[in-house]
């Protein structure tokens, strides 16, 4: 059987999503994290008018001489809207983004004044302007502050605010249902039977899809049986899912239910990669459905080279694979050369450069699990990496 590369798969995947995202205007509260659906454009210019950048008096240029005496005409604080006027001879305590009176077109600071209440001397002479901000000298009304695509972080949120923009259209979070199968499977601190397991994929996968933007909106386990498989997916359906990730039952396997239940809607391929080459893929109704394998860390590479991407695509990000880290293998291993391998590691940032260091291989490993902070992206044509090698690293926590 020829096998698909990496990349390839990705794109079958992806290829099954619609075009069209949903969109949903909310407050700025609420936009943490969301992808822009339309750009942002200001509302109020920064500054919105002009204000001093100190606290200190406000005066005419033209009075400022060292030694001088000016009249001490008002007080104007940050958000009071002052009518006093600087006429000559005169000057308004001001503080750090009041606006700043009309007549007025130099900040004084108080350290360069002796302070005065009634009276003010002036100890040094600045240049015309001297500790103003301008309005609209950061940004004019109707300026473009964030370009649809974009994602909204926290410094995002503050230009958004700043620039008096109260609401945003974005990008829904995408629906994923997460739906593991085996009859082995029970839920984690249920009484175990012989040849029972406790079920760790569900968890991990829906944890990973909300980590890259999702809302879980069913997450469940089912028997290997064929009626059961579809009764999840009926429900995934009525829940109007974007996406549906299936884990185990890809394989070979007499119980593979997933291959038996769903043969007339999944295609089973082969991937060349290791851990994770059987997965599934295909449209159940309207419905794109990913199957990834059961063997706990193949189920999480699968996520996050595949499911991962499909999310960060349906919630509407133009970057939708993880950019790898060059780091340094601090021991050899082996691969397999057929295969992009991906090697469970730890990393190191150290002085000496970034290194990682390869964990027990195996994907039933799932305890380990736990101390995987990486991948380490072997290519196909690779059937060694060397201590001092350097290599590719999707890192992940
Ligand atoms: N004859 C063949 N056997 C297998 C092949 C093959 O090509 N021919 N492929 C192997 C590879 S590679 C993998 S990976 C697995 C994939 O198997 P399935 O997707 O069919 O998964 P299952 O058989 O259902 O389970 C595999 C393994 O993982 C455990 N598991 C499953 N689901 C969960 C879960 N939700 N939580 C925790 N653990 C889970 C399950 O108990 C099995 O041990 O097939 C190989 N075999
Ligand atoms: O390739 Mo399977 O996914 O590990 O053992």
């Amino acid at each position: 059987m020829t096998l698909r590369t990496v990349a390839e798969h990705r794109e079958h995947v992806l290829a099954m999503l619609p075009d069209r995202r949903r969109t949903r205007r909310v407050p700025l509260d609420q936009a943490h994290g969301r992808v822009l659906a339309a750009p942002a454009t200001a509302q109020e210019a920064v500054p919105r008018f002009d204000n001093a950048a100190m606290d200190g008096y406000a005066v005419r240029h033209v009075d400022l001489r060292e030694g001088a005496t000016l009249a001490v005409v008002g007080h104007v604080g940050a958000g009071a809207a002052s009518s006093v006027r600087v006429g000559a001879g005169e000057a308004v305590r001001i503080m750090t983004g009041a606006r700043l009176p009309e007549g007025a077109d130099t900040v004084v600071p108080f350290e360069l004044t002796d302070d005065g209440r009634e009276r003010v001397r002036i100890d040094a002479v600045l240049e015309a302007g001297r500790h103003i901000r301008r309005t609209a000298e950061d940004v004019e009304v109707g300026d473009l502050v964030v370009e649809s695509g974009v994602v909204v972080d926290a410094l995002t949120l503050a230009a958004l605010a700043a620039t008096g923009v109260a609401d945003v259209l974005v990008v829904e979070r995408p629906r994923l249902a997460v739906i593991s199968t085996g009859s082995e499977l029970r839920a984690p601190g249920e009484a175990l039977g012989a040849g029972q397991i406790p079920e760790s994929n569900s968890l991990m996968i829906a944890a990973l899809v909300e980590e890259a933007g999702a809302d879980v909106v069913l997450r469940t386990s089912v028997p290997d049986e064929s009626e059961a498989v579809q009764e999840a997916l009926r429900r995934a359906h009525a829940a109007e899912v974007d996406l549906v990730v299936l884990s185990g039952g890809v394989s070979a396997g007499d119980y593979d239910v997933v291959r038996q239940a769903l043969a007339d809607h999944l295609e089973f391929v082969g991937v060349a990669m290791s851990p994770g080459r059987p997965q599934a893929l295909g449209l159940v109704g309207d419905v794109p459905v990913v199957g990834v394998p059961g063997n706990p860390v193949a189920a999480a590479v699968s996520v996050e080279v595949f499911v991962r991407p499909a999310v960060l695509a349906l919630a509407g990000h133009r970057e939708i694979t993880r950019p790898a880290l060059s780091a340094m293998a601090s021991q050899g291993w082996s691969s397999k050369d057929d295969r992009e391998q991906y090697t469970a590691v730890r990393l190191e940032v150290s002085e000496n450069g970034s290194w990682v260091h390869p964990l027990a291989h195996g994907s039933h490993r799932a305890g380990s699990l736990a101390a995987v902070e990486g991948w380490a992206v072997v290519p196909r044509g690779t059937s060694a990496v060397r201590r001092g090698d350097r290599v590719d690293v999707l890192v992940v926590r």
